[in-house]
C-alpha cells in the first residue's frame, strides 16, 4: 500500500480497511470471535498456532513475513496492569526497537467491540490504536505506551488542585464530545482508563473493552461499579450520557482522593446508585461555586436532564478560566511525574 493509508500487513487478512477515516473493521473481528471460540474445542490446533491481524502501524510495529508473534517478532515485558478483560504489558519490536503496551486477551473473553469501536476513531484524546493479532487462543491489542495513568496520579497525590482537575475534566469530556460524534460509548470511564502525558499536560482515553457503538442499545451491564450511571445499574437504554455521569464521578475522584460512594457503602452499589440521590454530599466545600455547578448538572440521575458532554465542556472551560492558576498546578505535576510504570 502507499506511503500513509493502512496496509493491510498480515497474512489471512479479511478486514476492511480504508486510508484516512477509519472505517469499522468489525466483519474481520466477528470472524475471529466466532473461529476462537470453534478452536477454542480442538487444542491440537494450538501446535500449528494461527497468526493473523491487522497491523495499522507499520513504520514501527513491523511483521516478518506476514507474522507477528509473541517472543519472536516483539518482546512483552514488565507487566502494567490489569486492563478489562486482559493484562497489560510493556512491548518492544525485536526488529525497530519500536516500544508500545500490548494487551492479551484470553480466547473467552476477546471483545470484538474494543476493536470495533476504537479502531475507527482519532483523535489526539484518545490513546492511538496500533493494530490487533491473533495467537491462537488468544488476542493482542496493540496501542502507543503511555508513562502512567490519572489512577496512578491520584494515588500519588491523594487528590488534585481544583485547577488542574478542571483541566483534565474537561480534556475527557472532549473525548466524550468525539465519541458521541462516532457513535461510540466508551461505558468505563475512569481514571484508570485515562492515560498521561510524560509533561502530565494531556490525557488520553483508552480501554474500549466495554465500549459499544450507540445504535445499538445493548442491555448487559457494563463499566465499573463505582462509576456507573442509574439508567445503567437499571437495565435502562442508555447513550452517551452515561459516559457523562463516569466522567463526573472520575471529577469527584480527583477531586476528593475517593471514588464516590466507598465513604459511605462497602456493599453493592447498584441499588444505592438507582435509589439514592446524586452524590453530591460529596463534592469537596472548598471547590468553586462554578465547579460545583458542573458537577450537579453532570451527576443529574435523569439522562434525559443530565447535560451533553458538549454543554457540559464549554461550562468547565469557564470554571477554569475563572480559577486562572492552571499554570502553576501544570508546573508541578510536569516536575515530580516520576509515575511508575
Ligand atoms: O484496552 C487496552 C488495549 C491495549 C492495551 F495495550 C491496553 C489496553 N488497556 C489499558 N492500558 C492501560 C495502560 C497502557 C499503558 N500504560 C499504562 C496503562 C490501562 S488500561
Amino acid at each position: 500500500s502507499s506511503q500513509g493509508d493502512y496496509s493491510l500487513a498480515l497474512a489471512g487478512l479479511r478486514g476492511c480497511v480504508s486510508q484516512g477515516d477509519r472505517c469499522y473493521v468489525e466483519p474481520f473481528f466477528k470472524d475471529v470471535e466466532r473461529e476462537v471460540r470453534e478452536e477454542e474445542d480442538d487444542l491440537s490446533a494450538a501446535d500449528s498456532v494461527v497468526n493473523e491481524g491487522i497491523i495499522f502501524y507499520n513504520q514501527k510495529i513491523q511483521p516478518i513475513d506476514s507474522e507477528y508473534k509473541e517472543g519472536r517478532e516483539y518482546i512483552l515485558s514488565e507487566f502494567v496492569k490489569e486492563g478489562s478483560y486482559g493484562e497489560v504489558y510493556s512491548a518492544q519490536d525485536v526488529n525497530t526497537g519500536f516500544k508500545f503496551a500490548v494487551k492479551k486477551v484470553s480466547q473467552k473473553r476477546f471483545h470484538s467491540e474494543e476493536v470495533g469501536t476504537w479502531s475507527a476513531l482519532r483523535s489526539p484524546r484518545v490513546v492511538e490504536f496500533f493494530g490487533v493479532v491473533r495467537e491462537g487462543p488468544n488476542v493482542f491489542l496493540l496501542m502507543s505506551l503511555k508513562l502512567g495513568s490519572l489512577s496512578q496520579l491520584i494515588a500519588e497525590r491523594g487528590r488534585l488542585p481544583e485547577d488542574l482537575s478542571l483541566h483534565y475534566h474537561l480534556q475527557v469530556l472532549t473525548a466524550l464530545e468525539y465519541l458521541a460524534k462516532k457513535r461510540v460509548a466508551h461505558l468505563d470511564i475512569k481514571a484508570d482508563n485515562v492515560l498521561l502525558s510524560e509533561d502530565g499536560r494531556d490525557t488520553f482515553l483508552c480501554d474500549f473493552g466495554h465500549a459499544e457503538r450507540l445504535d445499538n442499545q445493548g442491555q448487559n451491564l457494563k463499566g465499573s461499579e463505582t462509576h456507573m450511571a442509574p439508567e445503567i445499574v437499571k437495565g435502562e437504554p442508555r447513550g452517551a450520557k452515561a459516559d457523562v455521569w463516569s466522567s463526573c464521578c472520575m471529577f469527584l475522584h480527583m477531586l476528593s482522593g475517593c471514588q464516590p460512594w466507598t465513604r459511605y457503602y462497602t456493599c453493592r452499589l447498584y441499588l444505592k446508585i438507582a435509589n439514592d440521590p446524586p452524590p453530591l454530599r460529596e463534592i469537596p466545600p472548598n471547590c468553586s461555586p462554578l465547579t460545583s455547578e458542573v458537577i450537579k448538572l453532570g451527576l443529574q440521575k435523569d439522562p434525559a436532564k443530565r447535560s451533553s458532554a458538549s454543554d457540559l465542556k464549554e461550562k468547565t472551560a469557564r470554571a477554569l478560566k475563572k480559577g486562572n492558576s492552571l499554570h502553576r498546578s501544570l508546573v508541578l505535576v510536569g516536575t515530580n511525574l516520576h509515575l511508575n510504570v
